[in-house]
């Protein structure tokens, strides 16, 4: 007896000894992977700032190129009082653009305070660089004794337009908090040419940095942050033992399990290819809110797995999987033909709702994309007239001309195109204008920044501008609070939508959301009575717009 128990205790002690050296270990290595994920993040965090930052600089230099192009196209750089009169319009404009100059042959002038400046650099440019259009050039100027850019289009063989760009606001005081004192940021051109930049109160030169770098395809601009080692290695201390241990305990089950093969490596993409043949996929609906009216004047369709956990469930990752393995047509056909079936109601019985439906560019541009999308509206019974799609302008449209023929071919059904994103992608905002879209939408990334950031409301001030010269309606999108709803009212944004107004909904609850909307604007005009043409305000306070978040 006393023979057999003696292996059984040693077996215990050799247990208990086992979990506590592994418990030690998944708690160093939580602690490691904590600390990595940590400054992994912060490292990601700088690098998305300077890619944000190149993105305002591309803006600001894409609303430069078509403010110059319009005068160019409008017979302005004669120097004629027509023409004086719509320079200094293009300069009052512009939060950005400081002064523009044109030339044409002998006749050259410009407008504003800094006149010295642009003829300066018109008759001695230097460090020029040209654009990916070789008829564009940026060169670095002073603007008041900071850097600036000039941005120059030579329209033909002595017919030109400068403006000057004051880029240095563009990333002045752009650091958070954590990074301001210690770091630096700067906007340069390809040729290593400041044109902006921002140094810390603490910024020490010679010190060990990391650098983080986005140069633009379109334009010779690059931004580079510098932030000390030390600052992305500091890791905040205040996490709890406990945390430590349950995190480790967790990494060594799941390690475990594993380890067992008792959870089988998942094939996301087979999955995912099953959840769309089974319907499985689904659409939800997020209201968008017209400022002037208060009326809510569409839903944008997005898609949701709902059977689906962790990572995988959100459409930021499966909807990529779904376009690499080539199933655009798939889901898109799945979302329409729910949205038919489940928002039948709404289709009836409210005429002006629309329905937002995303696309990839890559769909565009495939061959018969309309004709198709034609057939998939038929058979969902959809009218052609209440659907909108949204381009992202996040990936590159290749074949502009391409794309602008399909957008033709859907204007022509009466489907509605959006450039979503607009701003944050590759093609630049001139090309906006080409593609022929009727709608253009603000992206979160401006949206979000808007109260607490001057330039973000410049940058979105510019696209509301771009927007109108080219006849398109403004849908900022990704409102999260009153202040920003209340900014966006001011820029002139036509419509909205946000968590802060609605989040995003199933079918039931979305044509609850319409309904219970359209009765609060009833009531709310009712009580007010106003006069048959006045129009209703979006007034969040008086209940016009619901909250769902
Ligand atoms: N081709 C298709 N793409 C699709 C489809 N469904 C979604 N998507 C794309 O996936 C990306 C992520 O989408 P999602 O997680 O649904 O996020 C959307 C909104 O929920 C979110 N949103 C809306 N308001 C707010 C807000 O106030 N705050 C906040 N943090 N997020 C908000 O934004 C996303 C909408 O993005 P966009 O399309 O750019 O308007 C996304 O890129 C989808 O496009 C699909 O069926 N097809």
């Amino acid at each position: 007896m006393a023979g057999q128990s003696l292996p059984k205790i040693s077996r215990r002690i050799a247990t208990i000894v086992l979990t506590a050296a592994l418990t030690a270990l998944f708690v160093a290595g939580a602690d490691q992977l904590d600390r990595r994920l940590t400054m992994a993040f912060k490292r990601q965090s700088v690098a998305d700032l300077a890619h944000n930052a190149l993105t305002r600089a591309e803006i600001a230099t894409d609303y430069a190129v078509i403010r110059l192009g319009m005068l160019y196209e409008n017979g302005h750089t004669d120097c004629s009082p027509d023409a004086m009169e719509a320079i200094n319009y293009a300069v009052f404009r512009s939060g950005t653009i400081k002064d523009i100059l044109t030339a044409q042959g002998e006749n050259v002038c410009s407008v504003a305070m800094h006149s010295e400046t642009l003829l300066e650099n018109h008759r001695h440019p230097v460090d020029t660089v040209q654009a990916r259009n070789s008829s564009i050039a940026l060169n670095p100027v002073r603007l008041d004794n900071t850097p600036a850019m000039a941005v120059t289009w030579l329209f033909e063989e002595d017919v030109l337009a400068t403006a000057l760009v004051n880029t240095e606001s563009l990333v002045f005081d752009l650091l958070p908090a954590d990074l301001r004192e210690t770091s630096a940021i700067r906007l340069s051109l390809s040729n290593g040419r400041t044109v902006g930049r921002f140094t810390g109160a603490e910024w020490q030169i010679g010190g060990e940095t990391e650098m983080f770098e986005a140069a633009s395809e379109r334009y010779p601009l690059r931004v580079r942050i510098h932030v000390p080692t030390a600052v992305l290695s500091q890791v905040p201390m205040n996490r709890s033992a406990g945390t430590i241990i349950v995190v480790g305990a967790l990494a060594g089950l799941l390690a475990f399990l594993v380890a067992r093969g008792l959870i089988p490596a998942p094939n996301a993409a087979s999955r995912i290819r099953a959840a769309l043949r089974r319907g499985e996929i689904v659409p939800n609906f997020q209201p968008v809110y017209a400022v002037r009216t208060g009326e809510l004047t569409g839903f944008e369709v997005l898609a949701r797995w709902p059977g689906e956990t962790g990572p995988m469930a959100s459409p930021a990752f499966f909807v990529p999987l779904i376009e690499a393995n080539g199933w655009s047509d798939d889901l898109l056909e799945t979302v329409i033909l729910q949205t038919a079936q489940t928002m039948r109601s709404v289709i009836d019985n409210v005429p002006a709702v629309s329905f937002a439906f995303n696309a990839s560019p890559a769909q565009l541009v495939e061959p018969g994309f309309a004709a198709w999308l034609e057939r998939v509206l038929n058979r969902a019974e959809l009218d052609a007239r209440r659907v909108i799609i949204e381009i992202t302008e996040r990936e590159e449209i290749r074949d502009v001309e391409k794309a602008r023929s399909s957008i033709e071919a859907l204007k022509a059904m009466g489907i509605d195109v959006a450039i979503d994103d607009a701003g944050t992608g590759h093609n630049g905002l001139a090309s906006v204008q080409r593609l022929g879209a009727s709608i253009l939408k603000i992206d979160k990334l401006f949206v979000d920044g808007i109260v607490q950031d001057e330039r973000a409301g410049a940058l979105v001030q510019m696209l509301v501008d771009v927007a109108r010269q080219f006849g398109m309606k403004t849908i900022a999108e990704g409102v999260e609070d009153e202040i920003q709803l209340n900014a966006l009212k001011r820029l002139g944004v036509d419509e909205v939508q946000g968590f802060f107004l609605c989040t995003p909904l199933a079918p039931e609850p979305a044509t609850l959301e319409l309904a219970r909307h359209q009765a609060i604007l009833t009531r709310n005009r009712l009580q007010a009575r106003p006069p048959e043409d006045k129009a209703m305000p979006l007034d969040h306070d008086a209940g016009a717009v619901a909250v769902n978040a």
